[in-house]
């Protein structure tokens, strides 16, 4: 089943002669354990593309439905989007955004006791996805205390607490260097490949594209191109 199935999703700021059309009317749809990356120049609609579909700037025009669900039909559905969000998308950024007083096992547990579990439940599980990234070891460290890399594995198990269905991520590894930036893709594919989450990245970095399975190119709003690899997302 497609976990992201967007139709004629445009997106145009402001009015009248002032109006920009940032994203033209754009379709795809992205299956569960699909690593997608969406490339393209300063300004192209990447961003757009993401608020857009995880409805936090909702487009102008189109449909989008996530995990089966229609989230915006050329306007809102109905849906508490913000309960939706938080319980089947995470989200990746390019500079982590940990809580600074928080270890990194609190940072994370934090996401699941939004979601309502429980404290214990909630440490338990943090410590299995630390565990999973190969970072338990830092459970107990302030960011500031951990190096860039492991601050961004920190960020993805917090993304990742939830299992949740869509992982979108802005430039994951943009902040690294190229031996930690491998590291970071290369736990964005496991979690695509064992967990079975869509997961979407925006980058600027080709040094990344080789590990995904299809890659969206943007160019003026505009869906230029898509590359899938041979490999392409394993059926599950
Ligand atoms: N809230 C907004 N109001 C008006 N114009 C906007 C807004 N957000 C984006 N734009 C415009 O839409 C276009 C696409 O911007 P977007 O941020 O999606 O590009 P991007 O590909 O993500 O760029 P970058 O790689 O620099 O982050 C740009 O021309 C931008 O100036």
């Amino acid at each position: 089943m497609a976990v992201v199935e967007i139709q004629n999703v445009s997106q145009t700021f402001g009015h009248g002669e002032l109006a920009v059309q940032a994203l033209k009317p754009t379709s795809l749809s992205i299956e569960a354990g699909e690593l997608v990356a969406l490339l393209g120049p300063s300004g192209s609609g990447k961003s757009t593309l993401l608020l857009a579909i995880s409805l936090i700037q909702p487009p102008t025009t189109g449909r989008i439905a996530i995990d089966g669900q229609v989230l915006f039909d050329d306007g809102p559905t109905g849906i508490d989007v913000r309960a939706f969000r938080r319980q089947k998308i995470g989200f990746i950024f390019q500079q982590h955004n940990l809580i600074p007083f928080l270890t990194a096992l609190e940072n994370v547990a934090l996401m699941l006791q939004l979601n309502g579990v429980g404290r214990r439940e909630s440490n338990r599980r943090a410590m299995e996805v630390l565990g999973y990234l190969e970072i338990a070891h830092r459970a107990d460290s302030l960011p500031a205390q951990m190096s860039g890399g492991e601050q961004q594995r920190v960020a993805i198990g917090r993304a990742l607490a939830n299992e949740p269905a869509l992982i979108l991520a802005d430039e994951p590894t943009a902040a690294l260097d190229t031996e930690r930036g491998t590291k970071v893709m290369a736990m964005l594919r496991k979690i695509a490949r064992e967990r079975r989450s869509a997961v979407i990245a925006v980058t600027h970095d080709h040094r990344m594209i080789a590990g995904f399975d299809t890659v969206y190119h943007l160019d003026d709003g505009r869906l230029t191109q898509v590359e899938r690899s041979a490999e392409g997302a394993e059926p599950g």
